[in-house]
């Protein structure tokens, strides 16, 4: 059965990742970057994860796996290269407990996508496991086409929709097409972004900004 899409909040989540290698960094950078609170178990680590945990930014318990080490854990990031251990974390695990399984994905239920931002939009791409490589030559793709203008052009919509949604005197149909006008490819250029939010200062009499 394919994977279900979902974005999740990770904020102060306890997350715990079993191995220390270069999966692992990948794998601690992207919840650092998103608030997990992070341990790491392992006998060795990358130098990145040992700087991170020498910065207080996670904990570095140096060590081998013992099951008493994913406690309440929301996620597990299974990532040792060692298909025995890593039998042995998914058999500690809570049947609920969110797993990522960097060596065999089928053990876990969560994978991680390719993916990147431009400020407020966020794309990921996914192929069930079938080719990782394939999903980051999409993702590379797909970078090329929503280059770093966009990180300002969706604040612009995000500013511009979030005033819309205040002017109880437009109609929503009036509503609708300025939101519709504002994806013309013409409002990526900063310039035609300022006209935009002086025409609707003039409409709704306060500024968007
Ligand atoms: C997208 C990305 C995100 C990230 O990791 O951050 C990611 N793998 C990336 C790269 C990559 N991974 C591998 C190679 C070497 C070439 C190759 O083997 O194909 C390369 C290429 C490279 O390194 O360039 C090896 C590999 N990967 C998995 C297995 C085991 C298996 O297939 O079960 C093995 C074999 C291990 C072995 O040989 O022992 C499994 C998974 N890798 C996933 C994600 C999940 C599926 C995502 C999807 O299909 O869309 C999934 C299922 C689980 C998971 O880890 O979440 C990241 C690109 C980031 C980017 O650049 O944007
Ligand atoms: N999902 C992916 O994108 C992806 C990409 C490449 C490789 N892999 C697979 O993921 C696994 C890890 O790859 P890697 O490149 O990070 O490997 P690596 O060799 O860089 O790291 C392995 C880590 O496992 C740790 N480890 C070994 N025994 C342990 C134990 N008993 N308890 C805790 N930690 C232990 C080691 O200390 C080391 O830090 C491999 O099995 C590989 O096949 C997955």
């Amino acid at each position: 059965m394919a994977l279900t899409p979902f974005m999740i909040e990770l904020k102060e989540k306890n997350a715990v990742i079993v191995g220390g290698g270069r999966v692992a960094e990948r794998r601690a950078n992207t919840l650092l970057n998103n608030g997990a609170s992070l341990t790491v178990v392992s006998p060795d680590a990358e130098e990145g994860i040992m700087q991170l945990a020498e910065q207080g930014k996670l904990v570095w318990k140096q060590k081998g796996f013992a099951g008493n080490d994913l406690g309440h854990a929301f996620l597990i990031v299974v990532a040792t290269d060692d298909p025995a251990v890593n039998e042995s974390v998914v058999k500690a695990a809570s049947p609920d407990a969110l797993i990522n399984h960097a060596a065999d994905s089928e053990q876990g239920n969560v994978q991680f996508p390719s993916f990147f931002r431009r400020g407020h939009l966020s794309i990921s791409v996914s192929t069930d496991g079938a080719s990782p490589m394939l999903a980051a030559g999409v993702k590379r793709d797909l970078q090329a086409r929503y280059d770093e203008s966009y990180e300002a052009y969706v604040d612009f919509l995000y500013a511009c929709r979030q005033h819309l949604k205040q002017q109880s005197s437009l109609e929503r149909s009036e509503q609708r097409d300025i939101l519709r006008e504002l994806l013309s490819t013409a409002y990526l250029n900063s310039d035609n972004q300022q006209k935009m939010y002086d025409y609707l200062e003039a409409l709704t009499g306060r500024s968007p900004l």
